[in-house]
């Protein structure tokens, strides 16, 4: 058997929900529409503060399972001169789909995510993202997102769907280095604590 059909290929996968997928339910305690919601986890190189050259994306909640959020390319992101670097465009993406399971209240962690890049990104620019849930089945999540530039209401230069696969907290606690899992569940403030690993409090 070829790598490209083996069992952890991933091939097969679908990224598209089932025709019987049960609609994504808002969490009760959700943040109302609008609200930013903040870095899950200092440390996180797609939205934390803490990382010099990271992406420090800003996500804010929509209506229903919906989110979107923000990232302005700087030059520490280029692939080619001037341009952003596509693994970087997808980490966006992939970030503002994680956003999602805060709404969920789920822990999850990306299964699949497959990118279209449709237009280059120059530095400087701001890329608008929106991503909504399209559907739960079992412990998958379903999600799509689309990313423009030149306003939200500019042209997709990337979009992405994906599956992301719940999981418990021991994901992150057996896999994790210990140091920073320690560090991030000594934390006082018990919602960075759920955020950090985006569980239920
Ligand atoms: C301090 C640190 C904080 C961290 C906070 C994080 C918050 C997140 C913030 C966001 C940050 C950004 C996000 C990040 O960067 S998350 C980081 C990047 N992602 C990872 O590291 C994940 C690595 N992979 C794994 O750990 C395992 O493979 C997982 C846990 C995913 C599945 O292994 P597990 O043994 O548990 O699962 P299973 O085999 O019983 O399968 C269960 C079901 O799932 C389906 N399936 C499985 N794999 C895939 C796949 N690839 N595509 C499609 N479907 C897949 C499978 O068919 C089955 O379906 P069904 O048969 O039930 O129908």
């Amino acid at each position: 058997m070829s790598a490209a059909t083996g069992s952890d290929s991933g091939v097969g996968a679908a990224l598209t929900p089932p025709p019987d997928v049960a609609s994504p339910v808002r969490h009760p305690d959700a943040p109302a529409p609008g609200t930013l919601l903040g870095a899950h986890y200092d440390q996180c190189f797609g939205c934390g503060e803490g990382q010099l050259h990271g992406l420090h994306l800003e996500a804010r909640a929509g209506e229903g399972v919906t989110v979107t959020a923000e990232f302005t390319v700087r030059p520490a992101h280029q692939g080619a001169p001037g341009l952003a670097h596509g693994g970087v465009l997808a980490l966006a993406l992939d970030e503002t789909l994680g956003s999602l399971n805060w709404l969920l209240r789920v822990i999850a962690v990306t299964g699949r995510l497959e990118t279209d890049f449709v237009r280059p990104v120059p530095v400087g620019a701001t890329l608008h993202l929106e991503a909504r849930c399209t559907g739960v089945a079992g412990r998958k999540i379903y999600g799509s997102a689309v990313g423009r530039i030149g306003g939200s209401d500019g042209p997709v230069a990337v979009r992405a769907d994906s599956v992301f696969i719940e999981v418990k907290l021991e994901h992150f606690t057996k896999n994790g280095r210990p140091q920073e899992i320690k560090a991030a569940l000594a934390d006082p403030d018990q919602v960075k604590v759920a955020r950090a690993f985006e569980v239920n409090p």
